[in-house]
């Protein structure tokens, strides 16, 4: 169990969120007042109807519902209201920094223009209270015909984005699939990082790494079924963004209890933790956090470790990464707790 002592470290420590995707920031309240703002119609009568629905027995089912959820998003003010609810929901949290995905192509097939969508987004992050950059992931679901065309209208806003992702349905849809639109980014000065190794085997980790040439690895929890390249992550320290909530409501895991973030870090993964879908999964950052702590044998030196893995993996400049990082040693120095005891 989480003592009072051990829940305040992880509340109050520093820490940046590298894997939210900020239409998983949706709460059914903002859907509902969007739906009316807009005059969509849901197939939910009401908030409580909608988040009785929130029972997944896997990824693709989560999806379904992920996605029905965004259509009510339309207008420049939709995107930046929901992505404003997230930056200050997560400042509350102590989150410094956060490298925000968004998902184009499940506006854009909708009608709503590219520029509508990044504007918004990017507005409120120029407004927000917290340091917020944006990844633009491709839905691998689709074709990589369909990614390269996404990538054509976001040039224009290149400057507003600082990388791109692979995410959406995973089984069926390895790395390799990308490998085209992944290489133009590379030559484009983006940063890549993609899923895999949640419900998809340890070998997309290995494709999205050498034929993506991805820098971080979202998710990445199956690579323990793998040894030469749990020791390959270690030894290149690739991160890992890790999800709690989420992947014991995708069902990675059956419970908290058996998710092996511990494992991961004592076999000297950089691995972070993060809230992949706050709305739907049960939480944001704190959430996160206090759950694993909760369940797992994690000590006050995996807090520091976990804190400082997440600024060392962010796409931050050296000088602004430097300073975040002196900034959690620095609450570590002050947080009273000696780094090898046990909760
Ligand atoms: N956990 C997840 N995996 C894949 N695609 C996603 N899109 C939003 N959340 C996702
Ligand atoms: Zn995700």
């Amino acid at each position: 169990m989480l003592n009072d002592q051990m829940r305040n470290i992880v509340q109050q420590m520093p820490k940046a969120e590298l894997h939210i995707h900020i239409e998983g920031s949706l709460e059914p309240e903002l859907i509902f007042a969007l739906a009316q703002r807009n005059g969509v119609s849901l197939a939910y009568a009401s908030v409580e109807e909608l988040r009785a629905a929130y029972a997944f027995s896997d990824l693709q089912s989560f999806l379904d519902i992920y996605y029905a959820g965004a259509s009510v998003l339309l207008k420049e003010q939709d995107f930046y209201d929901m992505t404003m609810a997230y930056l200050v929901r997560s400042h509350a949290d102590n989150v410094r920094h956060a490298e925000i995905f968004f998902d184009p192509q499940t506006h854009t097939a909708r009608g709503v223009p590219f520029d509508t969508m990044i504007n918004g987004i990017w507005r409120a992050c120029q407004d927000g209270p917290i340091s917020a950059t944006l990844i633009m992931c491709f839905l691998r679901h689709l074709s990589e015909d369909d990614a390269i065309a996404t990538l054509e209208e976001a040039l224009p806003f290149r400057d507003k984005i600082i990388g791109v992702g692979l995410d959406s349905s995973e089984r069926g849809h390895p790395p390799e699939k990308f490998a085209r639109v992944f290489e133009r980014c590379r030559q484009l000065g983006l940063r890549l990082v993609a899923h895999a190794g949640e419900e998809g085997p340890p070998a997309y980790i290995e494709t999205a790494l050498d034929v993506l040439n991805v820098e971080r690895i979202d998710h990445g929890v199956r690579c323990l079924e793998d040894p030469e390249l749990t020791a390959r992550l270690a030894r290149e320290q690739i991160a890992l963004t890790v999800c709690p909530l989420s992947n014991v409501k995708l069902r990675v895991f059956g419970e908290m209890e058996e998710h092996n973030l511990v494992t991961l870090l004592e076999a000297g993964l950089v691995a972070t933790v993060n809230s992949d879908d706050p709305a739907y999964f049960g939480g944001y950052m704190n959430d996160n956090f206090v759950a694993v702590f909760d369940a797992l044998p994690l000590t006050v030196a995996h807090a520091r470790q976990l804190a400082r893995n997440s600024f060392t993996a962010a796409f931050l400049e050296p000088e602004a990464k430097r300073a975040f990082l002196a900034e959690v040693d620095q609450f570590f120095a002050g947080a009273g707790a000696s780094p090898g005891v046990a909760i």
